[in-house]
């Protein structure tokens, strides 16, 4: 199902449990602005190269925009859309004062050049210098992108605006980046596990992982699942797929993977097919790669009793009620991965302030948050009689709702 068809399906269900009216309802999902630039680089050979870049800013009701951008061969209008929604939900469950963006180029950036990479960032700066802002809309890296290319982004837009570290987040150290940022999403991935195996009666420790994706995200949550005792029996990227049903040696494996970029070849594990990962006998299933890949083709073979979604939209709404309907208990995405912009979030802070904190209270609040995250939602799942999707959605949706109205936007 198309990214778009499915949030909006999960906002409208979230509306009618909450009895939003249709104005407030239409304004709250029409997005607030929709940027397209067409960026042309000079390739490292001479020839020319365009590309196709996007920023929707989806909703501002509870402060500025905010969200990733994403390189990627796949990244298309109605994707970015759909993430530029997750984020305005997403932020709301964190709770921080903040609406939702995305931002995304279709670009292959493997096969680009790091000085190529700085062109194309800079270009797409350059179109969208005057559309975003400290306090109107705040990029951050997500797939594809990193600390280096958010130091291009605020080199470039302070050329035409002065120095403004807090214009993106999950910056480089150096330039006023946070620390813990880098490992944020994948840590509150952690907290947020440990919360809903708790409601179980369950921990981390002894669970049986797989983990699709080993990038930021998928590899900072394998290393501090396995630091606390979890064991990670399988892990995939897009190089290839490995298995260990003794458990994975993590720290063996960043290290390989950061050798060979990737995950393939590793010798301390099977080879197995990549398309196989998600369907792996394990306890708790994290994909943390692309969207879509769970759906109605894959859902009943899926063996894990957990699904903890720290990509973005890894399922869909048929496999949703699918795996509903098997007792697969699904943390979703707008809670289970808001660690990293809640530390942008602190960044932020962090930049506007002029005061660096230090890596324990970063960790010690990005942990508060995610415990009253999990709270909050679950208030909201016993109020609505819903599951934990409908319970972050209703909490989420309701509290941008609350903005619009006291802003008298809903009209
Ligand atoms: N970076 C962040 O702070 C946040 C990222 N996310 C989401 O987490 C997910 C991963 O993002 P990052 O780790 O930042 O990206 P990344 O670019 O650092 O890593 C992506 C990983 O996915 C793997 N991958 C790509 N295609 C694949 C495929 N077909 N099968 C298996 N693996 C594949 C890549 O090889 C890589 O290991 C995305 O959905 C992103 O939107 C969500 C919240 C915050
Ligand atoms: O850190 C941020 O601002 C946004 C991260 C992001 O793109 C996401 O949560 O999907």
């Amino acid at each position: 199902m198309n990214a778009l068809v499915a949030t909006n399906r999960n906002f409208k269900l979230a509306s009618r449990l909450l009895g939003l009216d249709s104005k407030l309802e239409k304004s709250l999902l029409i997005p607030f602005r929709e940027i397209k630039v067409e960026c042309t680089i000079p390739k490292d050979d001479g020839t020319l190269a365009s590309y196709v870049g996007f920023r929707v800013q989806h909703d501002n009701a509870r402060g500025p925009m905010k969200g990733g951008i994403r390189y990627h061969p796949e990244v298309d209008p109605d994707e970015v859309n759909a993430l530029a929604q997750l984020m305005t939900w997403k932020t709301a469950v964190a709770n921080i004062p903040y609406g939702g963006a995305k931002g995304g180029i279709g670009c292959n950036p493997s096969e680009l050049s790091l000085s190529e990479l700085e062109r194309l960032t800079r270009v797409f700066t350059q179109k969208i210098h005057d559309l975003i802002g400290t306090h109107t809309d705040v990029p951050a890296p997500d797939m594809g992108t990193g600390p280096q290319t958010m130091a291009w982004i605020l080199d470039e837009y302070s050329k035409f605006h002065g120095y403004s570290p807090a214009v993106v987040t999950g910056k480089p150290i150096d330039l006023g980046g946070s620390l813990g940022r880098d490992a944020a999403t994948g840590r509150g991935v952690l907290y947020a596990t440990e919360a809903v195996l708790n409601e179980y009666g369950k921990s981390v420790s002894g669970q049986r992982f797989v983990i699709q994706g080993f990038g930021n995200v998928g590899s900072w949550a394998a290393k501090l699942i396995s630091e606390k005792g979890g064991k990670v029996i399988a892990v995939s990227d897009v190089t290839g797929a490995i298995k260990n049903t003794n458990g994975l040696d993590i720290p063996s494996l960043l290290n390989h993977s950061k050798e060979h970029k990737g995950v393939k070849g590793f010798r301390g594990g099977d080879s197995i097919d990549p398309k196989s990962i998600l369907v792996e006998d394990c306890d708790v299933l994290v994909p943390a790669a692309l969207g879509g890949v769970i759906n109605r083709e894959n859902a009943n073979e899926i063996k894990a009793k957990f699904i903890i979604e720290a990509a973005n939209h890894p399922t869909d709404p048929e496999a949703d009620e699918i795996l509903k309907k098997k007792g697969v208990v699904i943390l979703p995405d707008i809670y289970a991965n808001s660690g990293g912009v809640t530390v942008s979030y602190f960044e932020w802070v962090q930049n506007i302030q002029g005061f660096m904190w230090d890596e324990e209270k970063v960790n010690n609040e990005l942990q508060k948050y995610m415990t009253r995250g999990f709270k909050d939602v679950k208030e909201m799942c016993q109020t609505h009689e819903c599951d934990l999707r409908m319970g972050a959605f209703t909490l989420a949706v309701n509290r941008v709702a609350r903005a619009t109205v006291l802003r008298g936007w809903e009209a």
